[in-house]
């Protein structure tokens, strides 16, 4: 009867033993004074993170480690972040989720930012074109003259996938990793172990959508080639390219390896790009009063457009002003500390902190956005003009800037992410934004994280 009491304990003190055994003896960043055993400082992180970050620096200095979620992480200020952001050889960004165990098939797709090189920035003038007539469509579509109801497209499914799959393929993350609370790592590697067994895969539907979807597109534009010969005209995207690698087989299609192919190119561009949109139209809306200026920018670029009303590619570069306000929605949008990596060796800072192997670090960024001599005057308050004339785009990495990332790693496809956003030019020129509240709508604060507000957003279409 007392055996499964005293083999749990025995294995609670051999994990307590083990734990205490990996505790190394390096000089480590100062570990703030915490309340409460077992959970150290998971309760202020959750609860107060913003507050209880700017009393942590104040006291500790630019590098602090704290006690969350069972594992000690350490978190870099202004001073030292470039060092994690230049130093690939000790500092590997985002290995929280396995996200090859996730899609197996992806075997090939290793260096993403030449991946992404290949694909996308390559065409990146081509592809800015087709994204305006795209969300053209999609703005009559979805907001319309406010009056018509919406219809549902053919691509539905497709278009659900898009926006859905990010979100269910971290589903496992936004589980609480209470067993770290037990063992460091132990919710990651049984999360790990779920998905690299094949136990569950939440992305698995969504690539039976992709796959359906591209073996239509595969037999239709084979038959077509073959039909139209010489006149056919040629699709210019992801699918072609890959149609037209070396490596394709028209008899032998891994279909499930080029749809894997594109559930990590929606990984990495998607929700984040559209999570950036939300907060830029958020803050639009909340501040009513620059909307004129912005309109007048736009109306002037919109000169440049042709018959059909798409832009020129190059008009992009006129967009001063949205660029500078889409630049400061990015910098008080991103979450209070963030960019999350993990050390690849045991690691001496500048400043002589050392951190071991394996160890999570984050950027603790509001540090540099909160900071007077990095961004300027007032830097809690939302100037929308603050980068004009700063010659630092949107898209631009720099010390104080780093919602990219930064150094060899920086975001391949910034430009692109930019570009997009800056298709509020639609938007701005069609309608009037307020929030339905009336009042400045922020964003919404988990923790350390914050997420677009979801307060309520009134489209007026201009006379
Ligand atoms: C607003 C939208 C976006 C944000 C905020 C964003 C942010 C980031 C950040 C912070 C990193 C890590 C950089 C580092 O390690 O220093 C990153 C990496 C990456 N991003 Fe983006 N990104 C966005 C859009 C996109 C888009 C549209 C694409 C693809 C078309 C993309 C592709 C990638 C890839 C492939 C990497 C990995 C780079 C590497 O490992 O070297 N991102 N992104």
């Amino acid at each position: 009867m007392y055996q499964p009491i005293i083999l749990g304990s025995i294995l609670l003190v051999t994990l307590y033993i083990l734990k205490r055994m990996r505790s190394p003896k390096l000089n480590m960043p100062p570990l703030v004074r915490y309340k409460y055993p077992i959970i150290g400082h998971t309760y202020d992180f959750l609860t107060n993170g913003e507050e209880f970050f700017k009393q942590c620096r104040k006291e500790y200095g630019d590098i602090f480690s704290l006690y969350v979620w069972g594992e000690v992480r350490t978190f870099i200020g202004k001073e030292h972040f470039q060092e994690v952001l230049s130093r690939d050889d000790s500092f590997v960004f985002g290995k929280q989720v396995d996200i090859d165990s996730i899609f197996k098939h992806n075997i090939k797709f290793t260096n993403r930012p030449k991946v992404i090189k290949d694909y996308v920035l390559n065409k990146l003038k081509l592809y800015t074109e087709r994204m305006q007539e795209s969300l053209n469509v999609a703005t009559q579509k979805y907001i319309g003259d406010c009056d018509e109801p919406n219809e549902e497209s053919q691509y539905e499914e497709v278009i659900v996938t898009f926006s859905e799959l990010t979100i269910d393929t971290t589903k496992l993350l936004r589980i609480p990793p209470i067993l770290n609370f037990i063992y460091p790592g132990l919710q990651a590697f049984i999360n790990n172990s779920i998905l690299s067994l094949g136990i569950y895969n939440p992305a698995i539907n969504h690539q039976k959508v992709l796959i359906k979807h591209l073996k239509n597109q595969f037999c239709k534009r084979l038959q077509e080639k073959v039909k139209y010969g010489d006149s056919w005209k040629r699709p210019d995207d992801f699918i072609q390219n890959i149609m037209e690698e070396e490596s394709f087989d028209p008899n032998n299609i891994n279909y499930e390896e080029i749809a894997d192919k594109l559930c990590l190119l929606i990984v990495v561009s998607v929700h984040t790009t559209a999570n950036s949109c939300t907060h830029a139209i958020m803050n639009l809306a909340s501040r009513p009063e620059y909307m004129q200026e912005l309109y007048e920018e736009q109306l002037e670029v919109q000169k440049e457009a042709d018959e059909n009303g798409i832009l020129p590619f190059e008009a992009l570069n006129n967009m001063k002003k949205l660029d500078s306000f889409i630049k400061e929605s990015f910098r008080l949008s991103e979450h209070v500390a963030t960019l999350p990596h993990v050390t690849s060796k045991d690691y001496t800072f500048s400043n002589e902190l050392q951190v071991p192997k394996d160890h999570s670090i984050y950027l603790y960024v509001d540090d540099i956005y909160l900071d007077e001599s990095l961004q300027g005057p007032n830097p809690q308050s939302f100037e929308p003009f603050r980068h004009l004339n700063t010659n630092a785009s949107a898209s631009k990495v720099s010390k104080n800037y780093v919602v990219f990332g930064g150094g060899k790693h920086a975001c391949p496809g910034r430009q692109l992410a930019v570009n997009e956003i800056k298709f509020l030019h639609n938007i701005i020129l069609k309608y009037n934004l307020r929030t339905e509240s009336g009042k400045i709508e922020g964003p919404k604060m988990i923790g350390t994280i914050k997420l677009p507000s979801n307060a309520g957003i009134i489209f007026e279409k201009r006379k």
